[in-house]
């Protein structure tokens, strides 16, 4: 069982159509990394996987279930990290991370909390309000709470957006180890370096549909992704 599937997946706001149509399928513990220009209809693909968004016409299936019927399971089962972050200014980094841990009713909560923070390179943060963090620590405090229920299937919205090039590359080497531990990454990013360097396979969405899937072999190999991007993407029609 593939853990996302979209099928003939339409959505739209009363009369303006944003996803028109999307096919997409992500395999088990493969990271696919979502392309498109601003508006494509990205993150609105995401809310869909989430069951933030009820399709107008087509399937959706995550980790087997319907996201608009199983919402509170998938929440449990499925580490998101949006596109804004949801962590509350006045608490602090420690606390935060403690409190999606206790959420998803671990508890190792102390030990699993010094953990997340190693791997997001925030030990040195941990007593300070997430309000107060940078934009690039902030992301990364989003990426320890999608961590925190051990999800199988992980939905990443610009996970390395505002990151300083060092963070970048740490939290590739972080993504690249999840998928060796068989977790299946979905992530939207600008940078198609990230695409490059990170992904199975590239799915580009260009006004409202998925119109490339394939490996960066298919898209032309390395250093070509920019050139197929820009063939197909953001073309005036
Ligand atoms: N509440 C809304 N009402 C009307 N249109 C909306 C609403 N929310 C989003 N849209 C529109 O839907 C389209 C797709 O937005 P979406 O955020 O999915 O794009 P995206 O590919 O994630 O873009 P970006 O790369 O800029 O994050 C945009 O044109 C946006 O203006």
């Amino acid at each position: 069982m593939n853990p996302i599937t979209c099928a003939g997946v339409h959505f739209g706001y009363r009369h303006a159509p944003v996803v028109r149509g999307v096919d997409l399928a992500v395999r088990p513990g493969e990271l696919v990394a979502l392309l498109g220009t601003n508006g494509a209809g990205k993150t609105t693909t995401m809310d869909l996987l989430l069951g933030q968004r009820r399709p107008d016409a087509g399937t959706i299936r995550v980790l087997g279930r319907d996201p608009c019927a199983d919402r509170r399971r998938l929440t449990a089962e499925v580490g998101v990290l949006p596109q804004e972050s949801g962590c509350a200014p006045g608490l602090t980094v420690a606390e935060t991370v403690r409190l999606w841990l206790r959420l998803h009713g671990r508890r190792d909560v102390h030990r699993a909390t010094a953990a997340l923070l190693t791997e997001v390179e925030l030990t040195h943060r941990a007593d300070l309000r997430a309000g107060r963090l940078s934009g690039g620590e902030r992301r990364r405090l989003d990426l320890a709470v999608a961590l925190t229920g051990r999800p199988r299937l992980l939905l990443l919205d610009e996970p390395t957006t505002g990151l300083d090039p060092q963070s970048r590359a740490h939290t590739w080497a972080l993504l690249r180890a999840l998928r060796e531990q068989g977790v299946t990454i979905l992530l939207t990013t600008h940078y198609l370096e990230e695409a490059e360097a990170l992904a199975d396979r590239i799915a580009i969405m260009d006004a409202g549909r998925v119109v490339f899937t394939g490996t960066l072999d298919e898209a032309g190999g390395p250093g070509s992704l920019a050139t197929t991007f820009h063939r197909i993407a953001g073309q005036p029609r």
